[in-house]
Protein backbone atom coordinates (compact mmCIF):
# COMPACT_ATOMS: atom_id res chain seq x y z
CA UNK A 1 0.00 0.00 0.00
CA UNK A 2 2.49 2.19 0.97
CA UNK A 3 4.90 1.52 -1.95
CA UNK A 4 1.69 1.79 -4.62
CA UNK A 5 1.01 5.41 -2.79
CA UNK A 6 4.84 6.26 -3.20
CA UNK A 7 4.44 5.66 -6.58
CA UNK A 8 1.23 8.07 -7.46
CA UNK A 9 2.92 10.79 -5.14
CA UNK A 10 6.09 10.70 -7.81
CA UNK A 11 3.71 11.02 -10.69
CA UNK A 12 3.05 14.56 -11.49
CA UNK A 13 0.06 15.87 -11.16
CA UNK A 14 -0.79 19.45 -12.55
CA UNK A 15 -3.94 19.29 -10.44
CA UNK A 16 -5.41 17.88 -7.75
CA UNK A 17 -9.37 19.12 -8.77
CA UNK A 18 -8.46 16.58 -11.86
CA UNK A 19 -10.22 14.02 -9.46
CA UNK A 20 -13.48 15.62 -8.79
CA UNK A 21 -16.18 15.02 -10.56
CA UNK A 22 -16.26 18.51 -12.36
CA UNK A 23 -16.67 18.84 -16.22
CA UNK A 24 -13.34 18.51 -18.74
CA UNK A 25 -12.51 17.27 -21.59
CA UNK A 26 -8.84 17.60 -21.14
CA UNK A 27 -7.20 14.40 -21.96
CA UNK A 28 -3.88 13.11 -20.96
CA UNK A 29 -3.20 11.12 -23.58
CA UNK A 30 1.03 11.65 -23.13
CA UNK A 31 0.50 11.00 -19.21
CA UNK A 32 2.49 8.65 -17.41
CA UNK A 33 -0.02 6.31 -15.69
CA UNK A 34 1.28 4.58 -12.60
CA UNK A 35 1.04 0.73 -13.10
CA UNK A 36 -1.09 -0.28 -10.28
CA UNK A 37 -3.37 2.33 -12.08
CA UNK A 38 -3.12 0.69 -15.13
CA UNK A 39 -4.62 -3.25 -13.15
CA UNK A 40 -7.56 -0.69 -11.99
CA UNK A 41 -8.57 0.49 -15.47
CA UNK A 42 -9.38 -2.97 -16.51
CA UNK A 43 -11.52 -3.59 -13.63
CA UNK A 44 -13.28 -0.29 -14.20
CA UNK A 45 -13.56 -1.35 -17.66
CA UNK A 46 -15.11 -4.84 -16.62
CA UNK A 47 -17.52 -3.26 -13.97
CA UNK A 48 -18.44 -0.50 -16.68
CA UNK A 49 -19.58 -3.34 -19.48
CA UNK A 50 -21.74 -4.75 -16.67
CA UNK A 51 -23.40 -1.42 -16.06
CA UNK A 52 -23.67 -0.97 -19.87
CA UNK A 53 -25.18 -4.27 -20.23
CA UNK A 54 -27.45 -3.41 -17.52
CA UNK A 55 -28.68 -0.06 -19.67
CA UNK A 56 -27.07 2.24 -16.83
CA UNK A 57 -26.15 5.50 -18.90
CA UNK A 58 -24.62 7.38 -15.93
CA UNK A 59 -22.92 6.18 -12.82
CA UNK A 60 -21.92 7.70 -9.43
CA UNK A 61 -17.94 7.53 -8.53
CA UNK A 62 -18.71 5.31 -5.27
CA UNK A 63 -21.40 3.57 -7.58
CA UNK A 64 -18.74 2.54 -10.06
CA UNK A 65 -15.70 1.95 -6.83
CA UNK A 66 -17.89 -0.77 -5.50
CA UNK A 67 -18.38 -2.38 -8.85
CA UNK A 68 -14.68 -2.19 -9.32
CA UNK A 69 -13.97 -3.11 -5.42
CA UNK A 70 -11.87 -0.56 -4.99
CA UNK A 71 -12.61 2.92 -2.71
CA UNK A 72 -14.20 5.83 -5.01
CA UNK A 73 -10.98 8.24 -3.74
CA UNK A 74 -8.53 5.77 -5.33
CA UNK A 75 -11.21 5.67 -8.52
CA UNK A 76 -11.19 9.39 -8.86
CA UNK A 77 -7.82 9.74 -9.08
CA UNK A 78 -7.21 6.93 -11.14
CA UNK A 79 -9.84 8.36 -13.19
CA UNK A 80 -7.82 11.54 -13.21
CA UNK A 81 -5.17 10.13 -15.63
CA UNK A 82 -7.20 9.73 -18.38
CA UNK A 83 -9.12 13.25 -17.75
CA UNK A 84 -12.41 13.11 -15.58
CA UNK A 85 -15.53 12.92 -17.62
CA UNK A 86 -17.63 12.99 -14.58
CA UNK A 87 -20.43 15.81 -14.00
CA UNK A 88 -21.03 16.57 -10.24
CA UNK A 89 -23.89 15.53 -8.82
CA UNK A 90 -24.70 12.89 -12.02
CA UNK A 91 -21.42 10.88 -12.44
CA UNK A 92 -19.60 9.61 -15.24
CA UNK A 93 -21.37 8.96 -18.48
CA UNK A 94 -20.89 5.20 -18.64
CA UNK A 95 -20.19 5.06 -22.82
CA UNK A 96 -17.84 7.44 -22.62
CA UNK A 97 -16.02 6.24 -19.72
CA UNK A 98 -16.10 2.96 -21.77
CA UNK A 99 -14.41 4.61 -25.09
CA UNK A 100 -11.93 6.60 -22.78
CA UNK A 101 -10.80 2.90 -20.70
CA UNK A 102 -10.69 1.41 -24.31
CA UNK A 103 -8.68 3.62 -26.06
CA UNK A 104 -6.75 4.29 -22.72
CA UNK A 105 -5.85 0.30 -22.92
CA UNK A 106 -5.24 0.06 -26.47
CA UNK A 107 -8.61 -2.44 -26.99
CA UNK A 108 -9.94 -0.42 -29.82
CA UNK A 109 -7.57 -2.40 -32.20
CA UNK A 110 -8.67 -5.69 -31.84
CA UNK A 111 -5.12 -7.37 -31.21
CA UNK A 112 -3.87 -10.19 -32.19
CA UNK A 113 -2.71 -12.57 -29.38
CA UNK A 114 -0.79 -15.90 -30.33
CA UNK A 115 -1.52 -19.43 -27.99
CA UNK A 116 1.67 -21.18 -27.12
CA UNK A 117 1.17 -24.42 -26.21
CA UNK A 118 -2.27 -26.02 -26.48
CA UNK A 119 -2.62 -28.65 -23.50
CA UNK A 120 -4.56 -28.34 -20.39
CA UNK A 121 -4.47 -25.03 -19.70
CA UNK A 122 -4.14 -23.89 -23.42
CA UNK A 123 -7.46 -25.82 -24.16
CA UNK A 124 -9.18 -23.52 -21.53
CA UNK A 125 -7.61 -20.21 -22.83
CA UNK A 126 -7.98 -20.64 -26.42
CA UNK A 127 -11.70 -21.58 -25.44
CA UNK A 128 -12.41 -18.98 -23.56
CA UNK A 129 -14.62 -16.70 -25.35
CA UNK A 130 -14.54 -13.59 -23.10
CA UNK A 131 -11.34 -12.26 -25.46
CA UNK A 132 -12.98 -11.37 -28.12
CA UNK A 133 -15.09 -9.10 -26.27
CA UNK A 134 -12.58 -7.27 -23.97
CA UNK A 135 -10.59 -6.79 -27.26
CA UNK A 136 -8.60 -9.62 -27.87
CA UNK A 137 -8.35 -11.42 -30.70
CA UNK A 138 -6.81 -15.41 -30.51
CA UNK A 139 -5.05 -15.19 -33.95
CA UNK A 140 -2.72 -18.00 -34.05
CA UNK A 141 -2.63 -21.75 -32.03
CA UNK A 142 1.34 -22.92 -31.57
CA UNK A 143 1.87 -26.61 -30.30
CA UNK A 144 4.48 -29.35 -31.30
CA UNK A 145 2.17 -32.26 -30.65
CA UNK A 146 1.09 -34.09 -34.01
CA UNK A 147 -1.88 -34.89 -32.55
CA UNK A 148 -3.10 -31.68 -32.27
CA UNK A 149 -1.10 -30.17 -35.21
CA UNK A 150 -3.50 -29.66 -38.05
CA UNK A 151 -6.47 -29.96 -35.79
CA UNK A 152 -8.70 -26.72 -35.45
CA UNK A 153 -10.02 -25.58 -31.73
CA UNK A 154 -12.91 -22.73 -32.27
CA UNK A 155 -12.35 -22.50 -35.47
CA UNK A 156 -8.63 -22.11 -35.57
CA UNK A 157 -6.14 -24.34 -37.10
CA UNK A 158 -3.11 -25.60 -34.43
CA UNK A 159 0.28 -25.05 -36.40
CA UNK A 160 4.04 -26.14 -35.57
CA UNK A 161 5.99 -24.44 -33.52
CA UNK A 162 8.35 -24.17 -36.94
CA UNK A 163 6.25 -21.79 -38.29
CA UNK A 164 6.44 -19.43 -35.13
CA UNK A 165 8.21 -16.18 -36.96
CA UNK A 166 5.73 -16.86 -39.95
CA UNK A 167 2.87 -16.99 -38.11
CA UNK A 168 3.91 -13.80 -36.17
CA UNK A 169 4.65 -11.82 -39.01
CA UNK A 170 1.49 -12.84 -41.48
CA UNK A 171 -1.23 -12.38 -37.97
CA UNK A 172 0.60 -9.57 -37.11
CA UNK A 173 0.95 -11.30 -33.24
CA UNK A 174 0.98 -8.09 -31.01
CA UNK A 175 0.65 -10.66 -27.62
CA UNK A 176 2.08 -13.82 -27.21
CA UNK A 177 1.00 -16.13 -24.01
CA UNK A 178 2.86 -19.25 -23.32
CA UNK A 179 1.33 -22.13 -22.14
CA UNK A 180 3.97 -24.39 -22.59
CA UNK A 181 6.42 -26.43 -19.78
CA UNK A 182 8.99 -24.33 -18.23
CA UNK A 183 11.48 -26.43 -19.50
CA UNK A 184 11.03 -24.82 -22.75
CA UNK A 185 9.31 -21.41 -22.10
CA UNK A 186 12.69 -19.84 -22.43
CA UNK A 187 13.55 -21.19 -25.22
CA UNK A 188 9.96 -20.04 -26.78
CA UNK A 189 10.32 -16.47 -25.52
CA UNK A 190 13.38 -16.00 -26.89
CA UNK A 191 12.26 -16.72 -30.85
CA UNK A 192 8.71 -14.73 -30.00
CA UNK A 193 11.45 -11.64 -29.10
CA UNK A 194 13.44 -12.25 -31.61
CA UNK A 195 10.03 -12.45 -34.39
CA UNK A 196 9.09 -9.22 -33.24
CA UNK A 197 6.65 -9.79 -29.82
CA UNK A 198 7.05 -7.38 -27.63
CA UNK A 199 3.91 -8.21 -25.12
CA UNK A 200 4.02 -11.65 -23.75
CA UNK A 201 1.89 -13.46 -20.99
CA UNK A 202 3.24 -16.14 -19.06
CA UNK A 203 1.68 -19.16 -17.35
CA UNK A 204 5.14 -21.12 -16.88
CA UNK A 205 6.60 -20.96 -13.88
CA UNK A 206 9.87 -19.49 -14.98
CA UNK A 207 11.47 -16.28 -14.74
CA UNK A 208 11.67 -15.13 -18.50
CA UNK A 209 14.86 -13.23 -19.34
CA UNK A 210 13.67 -10.64 -21.90
CA UNK A 211 15.43 -7.09 -23.40
CA UNK A 212 14.18 -4.00 -22.09
CA UNK A 213 11.35 -3.39 -24.81
CA UNK A 214 9.92 -6.37 -24.07
CA UNK A 215 6.99 -6.47 -21.37
CA UNK A 216 6.62 -9.58 -19.58
CA UNK A 217 3.13 -10.41 -17.74
CA UNK A 218 3.45 -13.69 -15.34
CA UNK A 219 0.19 -15.33 -13.90
CA UNK A 220 0.85 -17.69 -11.56
CA UNK A 221 -2.49 -19.06 -9.65
CA UNK A 222 -0.22 -21.19 -7.11
CA UNK A 223 1.25 -17.70 -5.73
CA UNK A 224 -2.14 -16.30 -6.03
CA UNK A 225 -3.11 -18.74 -3.29
CA UNK A 226 -0.30 -18.57 -1.16
CA UNK A 227 -1.06 -14.97 -0.74
CA UNK A 228 -4.23 -15.97 0.13
CA UNK A 229 -2.90 -18.02 2.89
CA UNK A 230 -0.77 -15.45 4.67
CA UNK A 231 -3.85 -13.90 4.71
CA UNK A 232 -6.22 -16.80 6.10
CA UNK A 233 -3.24 -17.68 8.35
CA UNK A 234 -3.05 -13.89 9.69
CA UNK A 235 -6.74 -13.80 10.62
CA UNK A 236 -6.59 -17.47 11.98
CA UNK A 237 -3.84 -16.06 14.66
CA UNK A 238 -6.24 -13.01 15.26
CA UNK A 239 -8.88 -14.60 16.15
CA UNK A 240 -6.75 -16.64 18.31
CA UNK A 241 -4.99 -14.22 19.97
CA UNK A 242 -8.80 -12.41 20.33
CA UNK A 243 -9.81 -15.63 21.76
CA UNK A 244 -7.45 -16.09 24.59
CA UNK A 245 -8.05 -12.47 26.20
CA UNK A 246 -11.85 -13.37 25.99
CA UNK A 247 -11.71 -16.60 27.35
CA UNK A 248 -9.60 -15.48 29.99
CA UNK A 249 -11.85 -12.76 31.30
CA UNK A 250 -14.79 -15.44 31.16
CA UNK A 251 -13.22 -17.87 33.15
CA UNK A 252 -11.74 -15.83 35.71
CA UNK A 253 -14.46 -13.20 36.25
CA UNK A 254 -17.53 -14.90 36.04
CA UNK A 255 -20.53 -12.92 35.71
CA UNK A 256 -18.36 -9.60 35.54
CA UNK A 257 -17.04 -10.63 32.59
CA UNK A 258 -19.15 -9.01 30.26
CA UNK A 259 -17.82 -5.46 29.61
CA UNK A 260 -14.30 -7.10 28.89
CA UNK A 261 -16.27 -9.59 27.11
CA UNK A 262 -17.80 -6.80 24.76
CA UNK A 263 -14.56 -4.69 24.06
CA UNK A 264 -12.68 -7.68 22.67
CA UNK A 265 -15.39 -8.20 20.28
CA UNK A 266 -15.40 -4.25 19.14
CA UNK A 267 -11.51 -5.02 18.40
CA UNK A 268 -12.56 -8.17 16.58
CA UNK A 269 -14.60 -5.71 14.09
CA UNK A 270 -11.83 -3.17 13.81
CA UNK A 271 -9.40 -6.30 13.27
CA UNK A 272 -11.25 -7.64 10.41
CA UNK A 273 -11.56 -3.94 8.51
CA UNK A 274 -7.87 -3.55 8.98
CA UNK A 275 -7.52 -7.18 7.61
CA UNK A 276 -9.97 -6.02 4.50
CA UNK A 277 -7.75 -3.21 4.03
CA UNK A 278 -4.58 -5.14 3.97
CA UNK A 279 -6.29 -7.10 0.81
CA UNK A 280 -7.53 -4.52 -1.02
CA UNK A 281 -3.88 -3.23 -1.06
CA UNK A 282 -2.29 -5.98 -1.72
CA UNK A 283 -4.22 -6.21 -5.52
CA UNK A 284 -2.87 -2.35 -6.20
N1 LIG B 1 0.26 -19.83 -14.09
C1 LIG B 1 -0.55 -20.70 -13.60
O1 LIG B 1 -1.27 -20.43 -12.68
C2 LIG B 1 -0.55 -22.05 -14.21
C3 LIG B 1 -1.58 -22.96 -14.01
C4 LIG B 1 -1.51 -24.18 -14.67
C5 LIG B 1 -0.41 -24.48 -15.46
N2 LIG B 1 0.60 -23.60 -15.57
C6 LIG B 1 1.75 -23.80 -16.42
O2 LIG B 1 1.30 -23.69 -17.78
C7 LIG B 1 2.07 -24.56 -18.60
C8 LIG B 1 1.11 -25.52 -19.32
O3 LIG B 1 0.44 -26.31 -18.37
P1 LIG B 1 -0.49 -27.49 -18.89
O4 LIG B 1 -1.07 -28.11 -17.69
O5 LIG B 1 -1.39 -26.98 -19.95
O6 LIG B 1 0.61 -28.48 -19.52
P2 LIG B 1 0.39 -29.57 -20.64
O7 LIG B 1 1.55 -30.49 -20.53
O8 LIG B 1 -0.99 -30.12 -20.59
O9 LIG B 1 0.52 -28.73 -22.00
C9 LIG B 1 1.73 -28.23 -22.51
C10 LIG B 1 1.57 -28.10 -24.02
O10 LIG B 1 2.72 -27.46 -24.53
C11 LIG B 1 3.10 -28.13 -25.73
N3 LIG B 1 4.51 -27.87 -26.00
C12 LIG B 1 5.60 -28.50 -25.46
N4 LIG B 1 6.72 -27.96 -25.96
C13 LIG B 1 6.35 -27.00 -26.83
C14 LIG B 1 7.05 -26.10 -27.67
N5 LIG B 1 8.38 -26.03 -27.71
N6 LIG B 1 6.35 -25.25 -28.45
C15 LIG B 1 5.00 -25.27 -28.44
N7 LIG B 1 4.27 -26.10 -27.68
C16 LIG B 1 4.94 -26.95 -26.87
C17 LIG B 1 2.76 -29.59 -25.47
O11 LIG B 1 2.65 -30.31 -26.67
C18 LIG B 1 1.45 -29.44 -24.73
O12 LIG B 1 0.36 -29.45 -25.61
C19 LIG B 1 3.05 -25.27 -17.68
O13 LIG B 1 4.27 -24.56 -17.69
C20 LIG B 1 2.39 -25.18 -16.33
O14 LIG B 1 3.31 -25.23 -15.26
C21 LIG B 1 0.54 -22.39 -14.98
Amino acid sequence: MTAHRDRLDAVSVSSENAAAESVTNTVHAERTIPEATVARLALYLRALTGLAEHGTATVSSESLATAAGVNSAKLRKDLSYLGSYGVRGVGYDVALLTEQMRSTLGLNENRAVALIGLGHLGKALAGYTGFATRGFRISALIDTDPELVGTTLREIAVQHVDLLEQIVRSENIAIAVIAVPSSVAQEVCDRLVAAGVTSILNFAPTVLAVPDHVDVRKVDLAAELQILSFHDNRKSARSDAQAGPLSAALGTRPGGGTGLASSTMGATGLGSKAMSDTAIGSTA
